[in-house]
């Protein structure tokens, strides 16, 4: 049903996010804040209060679309956190200010851990990547633009096959590009000097919450003395986690797996799509954000600084 205190934008982004043509956890964070921003220019509120009610109904729209990469809710929170005033001009100029000022931060945030992580990258290196990142992206194109010349081995990703956005970014950045089955990756560790990932979410202890397959791989990593790093800009960092909360692992359809035609040729079997994997602290060597890399175990000092007001949820209905 279509709630009339939505403008249009925010239930197509919501769809857009669901369906994943939004994707990222920094892009959907960037989606949703800029649907705020439409919702209060658009939305006709006859009282501050009507209009509050609209846009706690908007972000709850947007929350409920994907539950994982923790910058969602962080993106809703930071902007619902500065809606203020007294008149509903005062609060919608609030909100656009709000999200004017995130999204400028996302990316300032982003070109920032781009030079850290590229820091640790040498003239010559080969990284291995896992999906598609802009956190980890960043972090190669820096390298290229400090005169390094870098090279990519790219795992395409099943099911959805974000590798191959990888791919064409890495291209496009000049960078030599070789495209490998998820399943050779042990075999190309060989060929590889460091493993980049980005993040969806990160928790207290230092897990890193990425696209499945990532655990896996940093494990094989590990067993190969192969070091790998996590790009994640600290929108990423899972407040709830500081409260010993877990972070929800999203579940995706079936037919991302394999097609119902094949599936039926093949008949009665289970299939399962879990979109994301944890790995534990102990495998990985670095989380690079914009205020610098850190070891896994100490991000919760972090967290605790930019989070520590915990999670609050300020769409909720009153
Ligand atoms: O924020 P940036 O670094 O762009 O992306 C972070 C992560 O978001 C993606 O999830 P999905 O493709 O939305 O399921 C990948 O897991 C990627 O590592």
């Amino acid at each position: 049903m279509t709630d009339h205190r939505l403008a249009p934008d925010v239930e197509e982004t919501a769809e857009a996010i669901a369906s994943m043509e939004i994707r990222g956890a920094a892009t959907i964070a960037a989606g949703a804040a800029e649907a705020l921003a439409t919702q209060a220019r658009e939305i006709d509120a006859d009282s501050p209060e009507a209009f509050r009610a609209s846009m706690r109904a908007a972000a709850r729209t947007l929350r409920e679309t994907r539950p994982t990469a923790v910058s969602l809710p962080n993106a809703l929170r930071y902007v619902l956190r500065r809606m203020g005033g007294r008149s509903v001009d005062a609060l919608r100029e609030s909100v656009t200010d709000a999200v004017e000022e995130f999204v400028a931060q996302l990316d300032r945030a982003q070109e920032d851990l781009g030079r850290v992580g590229a820091n640790r990258l040498a003239d010559g290196d080969t990284v291995m990547t896992h999906c598609h990142s802009t956190d980890a992206l960043a972090c190669i194109e820096a390298a290229v633009d400090q005169g390094k010349h870098i090279e990519a081995i790219v795992k395409e990703t099943r099911p959805r096959n974000q590798g191959h956005i990888t791919a064409e970014q890495l291209r496009e950045a000049g960078v030599p590009v070789t495209l490998i089955v998820d399943s050779a990756a042990r075999r190309y560790l060989n060929e590889a000097d460091h493993v980049l990932v980005g993040a969806d979410s990160i928790a207290a202890d230092g897990g890193v919450i990425n696209k499945i397959g990532t655990s896996g791989l940093a494990v094989n990593a590990r067993e190969r003395g192969v070091p790998i790093m996590t790009a994640a800009q600290t929108i990423k960092l899972h407040p709830e986690t500081l409260t010993g909360h877990t972070v929800e692992i999203e579940t995706r359809a079936e037919d991302e797996v394999i097609d119902r035609e094949t599936r039926e040729e093949i008949g009665d079997i289970a299939v399962e799509n879990p979109a994301f994997d944890v790995t534990p602290p102990r495998y990985m060597d670095a989380i690079v954000t914009e205020h610098g890399q850190f070891p896994p175990e100490s991000i919760v000092t972090l967290m605790r600084e930019l989070f520590g007001e915990g999670a609050a949820e300020p769409w909720a209905e009153p």
